[in-house]
């Protein structure tokens, strides 16, 4: 299999330091495997998640092919800027941690749309960082799905995509993502919802080897009760699932955004349409933030993450969990085409 890049993600938070224990921790997982990002930021992620003991040495490359030459137990790394004269300090926003995650993601996005790796897995990056650096995409979803849409040579909006999150127990995707909650039900249309509809079922479908049972949750209490509660799901996300499923798709609902997660979780349906983020990001995270991963659908390349984010919080201190990126890493694997 060709090489995966891990991007390195806000080295402000845990990205670094899970990066760097998922090497340690998973040699043969890792194997085949490079960290896109900078020098010091990376030895020092290899400190914290070493407490200690001798960290793994980084090697720095400079062509791919170098990658066979890397001796075990040694992080590859590709370096997308010199080292920093003065790291950005732990857990705070910063404009230079921005730009450095933003240039490792555009570096590995045009990789691999080249068809020179597999997949990428991006570390966590913070939003507001990006923010401050100036790139115009708000995560992510959206700096894949620009890159995507001019390399194909098409508008960003005839590049359609959605974020799935999916851990063992549960897969949900979202009909939109990062926005205002206002904004998220003026985006529950018919057109945005049968698009998910048909993204969902196309990637599912690739992965399970079958037609996936979707089960599409409300936007209102109780779906609505019978338009007691709203009418979203009498004027929009019935009429969008009747269009589907005169295209062959097996739908289930709308049902009670409340009891459908738990009904999928018990094995009735394979996924669950959710109307905005928090409705469907929620019951996946609650599983476990270990155990979640992101994927993004309608790209056409593999691209996976953790589920959680830069957790600020404890950037430093050693006790970053890198269960979710190893997931996410096992994910791509799976999902990376093969040779
Ligand atoms: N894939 C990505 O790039 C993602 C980025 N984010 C961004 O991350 C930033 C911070 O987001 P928050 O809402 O604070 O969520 P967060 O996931 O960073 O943190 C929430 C809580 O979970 C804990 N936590 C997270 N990951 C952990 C891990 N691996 N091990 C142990 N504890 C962990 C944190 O310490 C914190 O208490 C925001 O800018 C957000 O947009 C959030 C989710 C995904
Ligand atoms: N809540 C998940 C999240 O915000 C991740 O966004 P992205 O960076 O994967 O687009």
């Amino acid at each position: 299999m060709k090489p995966i890049a891990l991007t390195i993600g806000d080295v402000a938070g845990i990205g670094p330091e899970i990066i760097a224990k998922a090497f340690a921790q998973e040699p043969a997982l890792t194997q085949g495997c490079f960290v896109v990002g900078e020098l010091e930021a990376l030895r020092r992620g290899t400190a914290i998640a070493a407490g200690g003991q001798p960290p793994l040495p980084v090697a720095v490359i400079g062509d791919l092919a170098e990658l066979a030459q890397v001796p075990p137990r040694c992080i590859p790394l590709w370096a997308v800027r010199a080292p920093f004269a003065q790291l950005p300090a732990l857990g705070q926003v910063s404009a230079d941690a921005g730009r450095l995650a933003a240039d490792a993601v555009l570096w590995a996005a045009q990789a691999a749309l080249r068809g020179e790796i597999a997949a990428l897995v991006t570390a966590p990056l913070h939003k507001e960082a990006l923010a401050a650096a100036g790139v115009p995409f708000p995560g992510h979803t959206e700096l894949l799905q620009a890159q995507a849409a001019l390399h194909a040579g098409v508008a960003v909006e005839q590049m359609p995509v959605r974020m799935m999150l999916a851990n063992d127990e549960l897969r949900t995707v979202l009909v939109s993502i990062h926005m205002a909650l206002r904004d998220a039900l003026a985006a529950v249309t018919h057109d945005n919802v049968l698009q998910t509809l048909r993204i969902t079922n196309a990637a599912l479908a690739r992965s399970l080897g079958r037609r996936p049972r979707i089960a599409v949750a409300g936007l209102n209490p109780h779906a609505g009760e019978g338009g007691l509660f709203g009418r979203e799901e009498i004027d929009v996300i019935v009429p969008a699932m009747q269009v589907a499923e005169r295209d062959g798709l097996d739908l289930h609902g709308p049902f009670a955004p409340d009891t459908v997660f738990m009904r999928a979780r018990r094995g009735e349906f394979d996924v669950v349409v959710a109307m905005y983020h928090d409705q469907g990001l929620i019951p996946v995270k609650y599983l476990g933030v270990e155990k979640g991963v992101n994927v993004t659908l309608g790209l056409p390349l593999v691209r996976t993450s953790p589920d959680h984010g830069t957790a600020f919080d404890i950037a430093g201190r050693g006790s970053a969990d890198p269960a979710s990126l190893v997931e996410a890493l096992r994910m791509a694997r799976t999902l990376a085409p093969g040779p």
